[in-house]
């Protein structure tokens, strides 16, 4: 590997020992005449009570991120570094060395709830809501009488109505589905949520339900990592940020701080995009993960690209937060 960046978050988060730590993360895909390189050398700190938002542009790696914290990757996968976990109640692990056996029983559902991107799919279809509900409650510890209304109580957390539980995957719309996903990953109760664009689908009070759901979680202790292309969303819940720029983090902060003083060039460009500022997208595309540039992958679109660029910016403490850039911006300078 080439740079370890930091494994401390930004200034604020810092609450006794992380549940979280990943440091150097690296996956690979091998295909038949190219290599994908989906998530690189990536480091973050991730604590009981801590919401933190990953966000970036389609492809960049976050759903690889979070399959490989959960050891749910292809077989052409690489995943090197280390994820450890620690929880308050037992010894800590390393999610990435640990193997399927105790991910399966231990870790899955169990110590790591997983609400996954494409939640139509993921649905078991020949059981209704309310089934797998019941289910997952009753794997997880819950009597059976017990179970039967904690699935009704966690079906209302997240919007779904008891006649809808009774249907099955295929008579869900995407949104009902989603929220069929979101209740049976928050049903045991997991001290880490992985949830993966969770409000896809969503009418805009239900997201913002959706989202003060997952804060409300964080704030009776638990961690969320929340995938989202959405940065209001980001914005609204989450404690930090992290951009997520072709398979690595490029800048990690407090969440204000992120939106008032961007570091990076592209998280400036993705804020730029927003409705609410200049609504221009960055311009031109990301680069492909089998071909990426030497050095900064973001200085084909970068405006501020000089020869420092070609190559690769450590990702390191700057400010309260993390960033990796050559020339990054100063607070109110212009891009
Ligand atoms: N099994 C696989 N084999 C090869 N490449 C893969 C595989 N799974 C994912 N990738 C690639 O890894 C990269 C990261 O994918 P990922 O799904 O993490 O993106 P993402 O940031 O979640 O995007 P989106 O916002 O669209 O969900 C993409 O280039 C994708 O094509
Ligand atoms: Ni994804």
């Amino acid at each position: 590997m080439t740079t370890t960046a930091p494994t401390t978050v930004p200034a604020g988060t810092g609450r006794g020992p992380a549940l979280l730590a990943v440091d150097g993360l690296t996956v690979r895909f091998r295909l038949r005449d190219a290599v994908v390189h989906a998530v690189s050398d990536l480091s973050l700190d991730l604590h009981p009570g801590e919401l933190l938002a990953v966000v970036g542009e389609s492809g960049c790696g976050k759903s690889v991120l979070a399959h490989a914290l959960l050891g749910l990757l292809p077989r052409n996968a690489t995943v090197t570094g280390r994820a450890r976990l620690h929880p308050a109640a037992g010894e800590p692990v390393d999610l990435i060395a640990v193997g399927e056996r105790h991910l399966a029983r231990q870790v899955r559902g169990r110590a790591i709830g997983l609400v996954p991107q494409s939640p139509a799919t993921a649905l078991t279809p020949v059981r209704t809501g309310r089934r797998l509900l019941e289910e997952t409650l009753r794997a997880h510890g819950h009597p059976r009488r017990a179970a039967a209304d904690a699935a009704e109580r966690v079906a209302a957390d997240v919007g779904l109505h008891p006649v809808d539980l009774d249907r099955y995957p295929h008579e869900l719309s995407g949104g009902m589905a989603q929220r069929l996903a979101t209740a049976l990953a928050l049903a045991p109760d997991p001290p880490l949520l992985l949830a993966d664009e969770p409000t896809t689908g969503l009418d805009r009070p239900l997201v913002d339900h959706t989202l003060d759901l997952l804060r409300r979680r964080c704030d009776t202790g638990a961690a969320v990592l929340l995938i989202t292309h959405d940065l209001a969303a980001a914005r609204r819940v989450a404690d930090t940020v992290a951009v997520m720029y072709a398979s690595r983090i490029v800048e990690h902060r407090p969440t204000p701080d992120l939106f008032d003083h961007p570091g990076h060039p592209y998280t400036a460009g993705l804020l730029d995009a927003l409705p609410d500022r200049a609504f221009t997208p960055v311009p031109g595309h990301p680069p492909m993960l089998t071909d990426l540039p030497a050095g900064c992958a973001f200085t084909p679109r970068c405006p501020r690209t000089t020869d420092a660029c070609h190559t690769t910016p450590r990702l390191a403490a700057d400010g309260g937060g993390r960033l990796a850039c050559h020339h990054p911006l100063t607070p109110g300078a212009p891009a």
